[in-house]
């Protein structure tokens, strides 16, 4: 079919909403690091951040984006920029923007991400329902909001010095305020929102600078009006941007939202507001259109119109769109073609892949593409630019598998169940163990890389591996750890790892994400039925188990958190994908069972990430969730012990649904949320085995035998000793040999203490 609207049509701008920072081959990673370990100078890393970011305002020229944004780069993280720009920065590390020197000012900030010995970092949690981690501004009375820095107006000057007019792009004030947590020193009942006027001091005053640094308009993100908690804020968004629209001196103001629709009450107050331009998500949850209609459209103010989905990897239906955008046009005077949030979640581009299979290829756009997608809809509603819509409709694979489909409908509800009673094996009191993984050498990966490239043998990287899982074992032995693990040296990622050997998934060599800092991951991408044709762990675990009398614990990555961390298809409910991920599990859970493993851990690291911004989703979100993870581990014996594991605190939420996976142990992250988890359990008279993480392993910092004891006095008050295990609140990958060691050291000698204790009580 082909779509030719009128040529005098009305003017449409077409625009992205931000763009990837980490350079297509990962340049910033290689940069930073690099400037941490001294082998570069200050200068020499600023140089090549200048160079990325005119390389991402000319791939959005070429690819024919009309506005194109700025201030989208960061070296670690923009929530953390935000911070560091308005002084918002804890008292135990010095303030970035207070340091005279380049260099100081760099170590000052890259301190408040990772810490310095003596001064933990700031906590990072995820953003939103991404797999983005942002770090947690901490916030009190006595932190005063002050504009200090100038790096929005600076990217903004370097671009227009390149011939480029940006967009610069900030946080959002309520999205900022929101976001934060109240700080150690704060008294009770004192919340950040508390700092708005000041803070909004601080934004008239940068919206003067840009200004008159020749910005003509500045986007503002407020992607909490997608939660439940900024939709009932709606009052504060009132105040926030009456006050910003009167400021005397500022460019136009785009205020953008994304992750899903916002209602028509927030909607209200920005279309009365004297902002120029509003963004809406007109991908995630499909009730943007309703929002608009509520509001009787935007009439004057702009919208941008979220339309090409930001954070999946499917090529946009071109021919849907453009009659969406016809119908939006009715709605509004002014219209741009936008992403539905930024392309930070995205690989940059797909031309830098060479093995996908053609009709998967032709499925995808990643962030160049996508920015295409933008330019070339905005020109076929302004322009009346002829196009050959059909040619560029996605055509859905259509991988599907009757194997697949037959066996998951012959499932019975029994199929979803284990005994009630199942004993076990005998428990230790306080067992301790880990997470997984061990930690990463650069060895191991250089080996992997080697091998991938054909410039090892499969024989002698499996050699390596061999001898990585002894020393592994070994270690574990020596140290006294009681359910050991092979410490996943063959994963490049505990997603992407399976993906590569399961059926309906497709991996890339290239579409890297941010994921934290400088740390990437590439999401794989699951386009079809997914099964598993072989054994996928089973040969190295129990390779490890050979070796060892102890217990070695296998190690799966569970179907939620498959899906959390891939690109998933969008032709069926997520449910239904989960369900296939759960039934491959079941097969590799069976054959580790058959192969004498006692003890499974699936991790449903994501189970948390996932949970729906908004209440009303949440319950059927969980239901799909618990029976995919149900079937994936329900087919076992009853003596066999099924773990779990997730990461990041803030588990209260979902307490019930942490209960309904029935897992026998659940490990999650508990140190730096002071075992509010556990104290909830155990209110409940939760029966299972928990395992709280006794000590934080985002950081190199080594924990004291007597932290990790009071930690695990704390626990015992609130759970009895007997179902508690005792680990780190994740896996080691990202440590070093020396740190690991001594910490785990530290958390048996804790153990054994606090088990002594117990025994002569
Ligand atoms: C638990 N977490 C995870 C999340 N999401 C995932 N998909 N996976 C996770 O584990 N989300 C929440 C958290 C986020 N945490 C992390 C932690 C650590 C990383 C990380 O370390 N990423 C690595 C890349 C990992 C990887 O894919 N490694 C590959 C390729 C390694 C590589 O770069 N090789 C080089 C050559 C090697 C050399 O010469 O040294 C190359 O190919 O050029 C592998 O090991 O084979 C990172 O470096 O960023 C991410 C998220
Ligand atoms: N088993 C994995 C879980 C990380 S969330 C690991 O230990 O790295
Ligand atoms: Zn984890």
């Amino acid at each position: 079919m082909s779509t030719t609207p009128t040529a005098s049509g009305p003017s449409v701008r077409s625009t992205v909403h931000g763009y990837p920072r980490i350079g297509p081959r990962r340049e910033l990673k290689r940069a930073i690091e690099s400037y941490w370990k001294g082998a570069t100078t200050a200068r020499e890393l600023d140089d090549v951040a200048a160079g990325l970011r005119r390389d991402a305002y000319t791939r959005l020229r070429e690819a024919g984006v009309d506005d194109i944004p700025s201030n989208t780069f960061s070296y670690y993280d923009h929530v953390l920029d935000t911070a560091v720009m308005f002084d918002l920065v804890p008292s135990r590390l010095p303030s970035p923007a207070r340091a005279e020197e380049r260099d100081e000012r760099l170590r000052r900030y890259f301190a408040l991400a990772r810490g310095v010995q003596g001064a933990p970092p700031l906590e990072m949690t995820k953003w939103f329902d991404t797999n983005y981690h942002y770090l947690v501004p901490e916030l009190s009375p006595s932190t005063r909001p002050r504009l200090v820095d100038d790096k929005p107006v600076a990217e903004f000057r370097e671009a227009l010095d390149a011939g480029f007019r940006t967009r610069p792009v900030l946080l959002g004030p309520l999205t900022f305020l929101l976001s934060a947590k109240v700080a150690d020193d704060a008294p009770e009942g004192w919340e950040p929102i508390e700092l708005l006027d000041q803070l909004l001091d601080a934004y008239v005053r940068l919206l003067a600078d840009l200004a008159a640094a020749g910005a003509t308009e500045v986007q503002l993100d407020e992607p909490i009006l997608a939660t439940d908690e900024g939709r009932a804020a709606v009052g504060y968004l009132e105040r926030s941007y009456k006050r910003l629209g009167e400021a005397e001196e500022r460019p136009s103001l785009l205020v953008s939202t994304y992750f899903g629709s916002i209602g028509p009450a927030a909607l209200r107050v920005l279309k009365e507001s004297r902002v120029e331009a509003v963004g809406l998500d007109l991908v995630t949850d499909g009730e943007g259109f309703e929002d608009l209609a509520a509001v009787s459209g935007l009439g004057s103010t702009r919208l941008v119109a979220g339309v090409v989905d930001g954070r999946n990897v499917w090529r946009t239906d071109l021919s849907s769109a453009i009659g969406r955008l016809g119908t939006l046009l009715a709605l509004t005077d002014e219209l741009s073609v936008s992403t539905s949030c930024s392309l930070l979640h995205v690989p940059i581009d797909l031309d830098a892949e060479t093995s996908l299979a053609p009709e998967l290829r032709e499925a995808l756009a990643f962030a160049v593409q996508k920015a295409g997608e933008v330019a070339l809809l905005g020109r076929i509603l302004s322009e009346g630019e002829a196009v050959d819509t059909g040619a560029s409709t996605p055509r859905n694979p259509a991988f599907t598998d009757a194997r697949v489909r037959a066996r998951l409908d012959a499932l019975g509800p029994d199929a979803y169940e284990r005994p009630e009673d199942r004993g076990g094996p005998d428990r230790v009191t306080l067992a301790t163990t880990t997470i997984g993984s061990f930690p990463q050498t650069s060895e191991l990966r250089r080996s992997r890389a080697a091998h991938r490239r054909g410039e090892l043998s499969t024989e002698e990287y499996h050699r390596i591996l061999r001898a990585e899982i002894d020393r592994v074992i070994a270690l574990q032995e020596d140290i006294g750890l009681d359910v050991l693990v092979h410490g996943e040296p063959e994963r490049n990622d505990m997603v992407q790892y399976f993906a590569e050997r399961l059926e309906g998934y497709a991996t890339t060599e290239n579409g890297w994400v941010q994921s934290y800092g400088t740390r990437c991951v590439r999401p794989p991408i699951l386009f079809g039925d997914v099964s598993r044709p072989e054994p996928m762990t089973v040969e190295w675990i129990t390779y490890a188990q050979s070796r060892t009398e102890k217990p070695v614990k296998g190690m799966l990555t569970g179907p939620v958190t498959m899906l959390a961390w891939s690109f998933v298809r969008t032709d069926q409910p997520l449910a239904e994908t989960a369900r296939q991920v759960g039934l491959a599990l079941r097969d590799e859970v069976a054959d580790l069972e058959r192969a004498g493993i006692r003890h499974i851990q699936v991790d449903e690291a994501a189970l948390r990430e996932l949970l729906p911004l908004r209440e009303e989703r949440r319950e059927e979100y969980l239901d799909w969730a618990v029976a995919s993870f149900r079937l994936a581990t329900s087919g076992v014996a009853p003596s066999t012990t099924i773990h779990t594991h997730m990461c990041y605190s803030e588990f209260n939420r979902i307490v019930g649904g942490i209960e309904a996976l029935d897992a026998d142990v659940t490990s999650v992250e508990a140190a730096r949320s002071r075992m509010e988890l556990v104290e909830a359990l155990g209110r409940r008279g939760y029966k299972r085995g928990i395992g709280p993480g006794v000590y934080d392993i985002h950081s190199p910092r080594v924990p004291s035998v007597e932290e990790i004891e009071a930690s695990l006095r704390l626990a015992v008050s609130h759970v009895e000793a007997a179902n508690l295990w005792v680990n780190p609140d994740c896996g080691l990958k990202t440590r070093g040999y020396a740190e690991a060691e001594q910490a785990l050291r530290n958390m048996v000698e804790a153990a054994r203490r606090v088990r002594t204790d117990l025994a002569e009580a």
